[in-house]
């Protein structure tokens, strides 16, 4: 496969794929272990993840790539086989989530600052040595319009953050997903969701501009346009789209290959029809398709629980929802699939 970064990440978006995040962090994979009573263990956590990497159908047409988090990326199969290896057999590509995680910003209760910057460059010159091609970093923005959060500080500090990260990336050989994510948590309607995006990829833009990074050689991994899980509200499915391409159309340059969306807590199903309803309103001047964690494992991990053998049942939970994603990335797909399986 071709090393150029324009190329790698062309192939991240490659029609009718997407992207598996695999990275959940220890805390967080626990607790999505808790919920099916499945014990967090390095040994757990290598069996659930090897139980996807070997799912061939959906490894060789439904992925291009999978988010692994810092001990994954170094863990080998029960047999022996580096996981990374077995991703790369399924023709996908291996990247890598370098954030530490986002932490309170002093002085100004409610933001978060992602860090992690530091010793980057040499951890990315690593990550490339273990197999990593690709990257990401999660900023998280929170919203509560009460309190003025998200602050132009706070947009201001980790777009430049996520500018800084994308050049070492760049640097390293590796392409990086810039993930500013804003949460779908809280009460607000779409409008704000809308307003408070469009304020974070205009900064975002403008710092990665200021960074000197190559557009092409990035994908982006946003939020959709939505409403929050609590407001009075739930916009359609056909809003999220319409309002989410008015957006992008007016903030990320045509010179990025693709937007990649995070699935944020929606639920499955949801995930899958708003990334339908957004390519079936196309043509767009970019690949537009999932890089979603929940939404494309929830169902492998309740059908596997931590038992070996559910591993055919697990196998095929993941296999369907990420054909059902690869035709909502195609904009093919049909609520009636869902049933029929
Ligand atoms: O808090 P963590 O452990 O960094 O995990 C955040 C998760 O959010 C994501 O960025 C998006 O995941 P979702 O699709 O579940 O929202 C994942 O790549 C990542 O695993």
């Amino acid at each position: 496969m071709s090393e150029r970064l324009e190329d790698i990440a062309v192939a991240m978006v490659a029609n009718g794929k997407g992207i598996l995040a695999a990275d959940e962090s220890s805390g967080t994979i626990k607790k999505r272990f808790d919920v099916i009573g499945v014990e967090s263990t390095a040994d757990s956590r290598r069996d659930y993840r090897e139980m996807m990497f070997r799912t061939k159908e959906a490894m060789t047409k439904y992925i291009s790539g999978v988010i692994l988090y810092d001990e994954t990326i170094r863990q080998s199969a029960a047999d022996g086989t580096p996981l990374v290896d077995l991703i790369k057999a399924s023709g996908a590509i291996p990247g890598i989530k370098v954030d530490a995680g986002a932490k309170a910003i002093v002085n100004f209760p409610g933001d978060t600052i992602t860090e992690g910057l530091d010793g980057l460059r040499e951890r990315m010159a690593e990550y490339y040595k273990l197999g990593a091609r690709f990257a990401k970093w999660r900023a998280v923005i929170d919203i509560d319009t009460g309190k003025n959060v998200p602050s132009a500080y706070s947009l201001s500090a980790n777009t430049q953050a996520l500018a800084r990260y994308a050049a070492l990336c760049q640097e390293a050989g590796i392409v990086p997903i810039v993930e500013p994510e804003v949460l779908m948590d809280g009460a607000h309607d779409i409008d704000t969701c809308y307003d408070v995006t469009k304020a974070t990829l205009v900064k975002l833009y403008d710092e990665l501009y200021a960074a000197r990074v190559v557009l092409e050689g990035t994908i982006l991994k946003p939020n959709m346009v939505i409403s929050g899980k609590k407001a009075a509200r739930q916009a359609s499915a056909e809003e999220i789209a319409e309002k989410t391409i008015k957006l992008f159309r007016e903030t990320v340059p045509a010179a990025v290959p693709g937007i990649a969306f995070l699935s944020g807590g929606q639920s499955d199903e949801e995930a899958t029809a708003n990334l339908n309803a957004i390519n079936a309103i196309g043509p767009h001047p970019w690949k537009l398709t999932f890089s979603y964690g929940r939404a494309l494992q929830a169902a492998p991990q309740k059908a596997w629980s931590g038992k070996a053998e559910n591993l055919a049942a697990g196998q095929a939970a993941f296999t369907h929802r990420a054909h059902m994603n690869h035709l909502a990335a195609l904009g093919q797909w049909k609520s009636a699939l869902e049933k029929a399986a």
